[in-house]
């Protein structure tokens, strides 16, 4: 089509196929054919636009692999349970029955923790965080060991500050802590059928705050998929309350637990408790955060009294 166009146009005047052509070019015909040049520059623009705003999407929002959402931001979910067959990592471990996962799975719930209380524990990570924070996108603090983020190091807050930690964190903050990690322990050993009481909270503990910054050490590289057992050796139930919401507060950072074929994301809301059995049945990441801030705290507990440790407090 395009060289006879150009055939046309070019030809100079003389044969009678040239002269014949040469009215197509004329004012009257030449309305459908600007009309055609339009509509395809129409939908040459549309298909640019669509194209821009996918790409808009994939970098705010979605992240590759995604398949189905476990719970969505706007949903409050009494509570949801997935079973999945265990992993056989728990037999390289030293097993306590009645604790030790027969039965695995990943369970969301929004109604242990409220909203307030979410608040309330979210303004502990905030002026514990504005004393330090990362370089990079993100930063803990562990209110057990009192490690901050700071640079691109940890600091020990309590060995810091000394004394004058009392003058940032109150006996309440920590009654707090208290609290929510009661009322998670229960709701990880009524999910799974142990007793609460063979479940021993286990280190690290500690509050994140994930940004867009990019990252500059290797700690700040949150979104790589691991497994919680292989990273933290202890943990065998993992726990994460949510501190902020997803597309309220931040875009991207989504939990995912990574499957074959079918991820499945927990997109995080202020209260929300996700909890898991912490070997490689639950192999996760948490996509890169592209915009605001995102809070979470991560609680976990072991079935092995030695590696239980105290809930936070003044040292
Ligand atoms: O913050 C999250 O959603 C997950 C964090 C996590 O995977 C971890 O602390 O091991
Ligand atoms: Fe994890």
């Amino acid at each position: 089509m395009a060289p006879q166009r150009r055939g046309a146009t070019k030809a100079p005047g003389g044969s009678g196929a040239v002269e014949r052509r040469r009215p197509i070019s004329t004012k009257k015909d030449r309305a459908p054919r600007e009309a055609q040049r339009m509509w395809l520059r129409t939908a040459g623009l549309g298909a640019g636009l669509a194209f821009s705003v996918f790409l808009l999407w994939s970098s705010l929002g979605a992240d590759d692999g995604v398949a189905e959402v476990l719970a969505h931001r706007g949903e409050v979910l009494a509570g949801r349970f997935i079973e999945v067959p265990c992993s056989e990592d728990y037999n390289s471990h030293r097993r306590f029955e009645g604790c030790t996962p027969r039965k695995c799975g990943r369970g969301v719930t929004d109604v242990v923790i409220t909203r307030q209380e979410a608040e309330r524990i979210r303004s502990i990570a905030e002026k514990g965080l504005s004393l330090g924070g990362s370089d990079g996108g993100a930063s803990i603090l562990d209110l057990h060991s009192g490690a901050l983020s700071v640079g691109k190091h940890f600091v020990n807050l309590y060995r810091y500050f000394g004394d004058k930690i009392r003058t940032i964190f109150s006996e309440e903050d920590f009654r707090l802590y208290r609290d929510v990690r009661q009322k998670v322990q229960l709701t990880i050993a009524e999910a799974f059928g142990i007793s609460p009481s063979s479940l021993h909270l286990t280190k690290p503990t500690f509050f994140s705050r994930i940004n867009s910054t990019a990252a500059r050490t290797a700690h700040d590289e949150y979104w790589h998929a691991h497994v919680d057992k292989v990273t933290y050796g202890s943990f065998d139930y993992t726990s994460l309350l949510y501190l902020s919401d997803y597309l309220e507060d931040f875009g991207g950072g989504r939990f995912v637990f990574m499957e074959e074929g079918a991820n499945k994301t927990v997109e995080p809301r202020a209260g929300r408790v996700s909890f898991f059995t912490s070997g490689s049945e639950n192999l996760h990441r948490v996509e890169k955060v592209h915009w605001g801030t995102r809070y979470a705290i991560t609680i976990a507990f072991s079935c092995n009294p030695d590696h239980g440790i105290a809930d936070p407090a003044f040292p």
